[in-house]
């Protein structure tokens, strides 16, 4: 993904949230209550939070998937609604958690799906569709493995295949529902980078995880959410506290420093 294919520096925020709260239809409670923040272009952004606290919900929001029930959700200065899903495709794109994957597609094929946003509805793949394609399993490691068939790949490398088809979307902001849930350390280091280089090239990128030390090792903005409410948000060392995370996971837990990183004992 090269920072030339997108417009510059927008003037706005990436994403901004204004008082936005969201009920699921015939749900007792709002999941999400009056959350306001605003994340700038070419940051990394970890939203941490207990499980059930609405973090898959959020990105759903800011994917236009999920409409709150009130406040409003702006992507570059646009409100999101006016936007269109052809647009909202070429714009932001999602990892999500898991995902069926059909049976009968090899690796490429699927990162190929991540290219409909740039192609009319029955038209084929261009080359250059599949060169990026090619280009974004080689980022994620998995170009040597490009036509074996998804339904054959690790828990770890299918969630690699996710990352290759967001990145084949060429996203402006980038999406990463828990991420490193299924990969090794080695592959954790891996998505620690490639969100490093993605920044570099002027992507944002916001994911959320339950994993303190990974959000600290890739983030530089954290987001805290507990009871549906927005707790903190700011630099990762100003926020994860042993106060805040204790707050966050209801649990006695002490933050420590180790080697400049943040280390959660519980
Ligand atoms: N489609 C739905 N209909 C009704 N309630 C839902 C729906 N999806 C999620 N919820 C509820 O909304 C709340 C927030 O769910 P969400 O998946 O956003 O949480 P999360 O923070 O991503 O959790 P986890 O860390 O466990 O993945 C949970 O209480 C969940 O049960």
């Amino acid at each position: 993904m090269k920072s030339s294919d997108h417009p510059g520096v927008s003037p706005h925020p990436a994403v901004s949230l204004k008082d936005v709260s969201f009920r699921y239809p015939r749900a007792a409670e709002e999941v999400l209550q009056d959350i306001t923040l605003s994340v700038t272009e070419g940051t990394i952004t970890a939203i941490l939070g207990p499980n059930g606290v609405g973090k898959t919900t959020l990105l759903n929001i800011l994917l236009g998937w999920l409409l709150p029930e009130k406040g409003e959700v702006s992507l570059f200065g646009r409100r999101s609604r006016a936007i269109s899903r052809r647009e909202m495709g070429q714009t932001i794109s999602l990892v999500p958690q898991d995902e069926h994957v059909p049976f009968e597609y090899t690796l490429l094929d699927y990162v190929l799906l991540g290219r409909a946003p740039y192609l009319s509805p029955l038209q084929t793949p261009r080359p250059a569709d599949a060169r990026i394609a090619r280009e974004a399993l080689e980022r994620v490691g998995l170009a040597a493995r490009r036509n074996h068939p998804v339904a054959n790949t690790s828990g770890g490398e299918k969630q690699l295949a996710l990352v290759a088809r967001s990145l084949a979307q060429e996203p402006r902001i980038l999406l990463m529902d828990e991420p490193t849930a299924h990969l090794d350390l080695r592959n954790k280091r891996r998505t620690a980078d490639l969100v490093k280089a993605l920044q570099t090239e002027g992507v944002t990128v916001i994911f959320t995880t339950h994993d303190p030390e990974f959000a600290a090792a890739a983030a530089d903005r954290l987001i805290l959410l507990q009871g549906g409410r927005l707790l903190d948000e700011g630099p990762v060392d100003q926020v994860m506290t042993t106060e805040n995370l204790g707050r966050v996971f209801s649990l006695d837990l002490v933050v420590h420093h180790f080697a400049g990183r943040p280390v959660v004992v519980w």
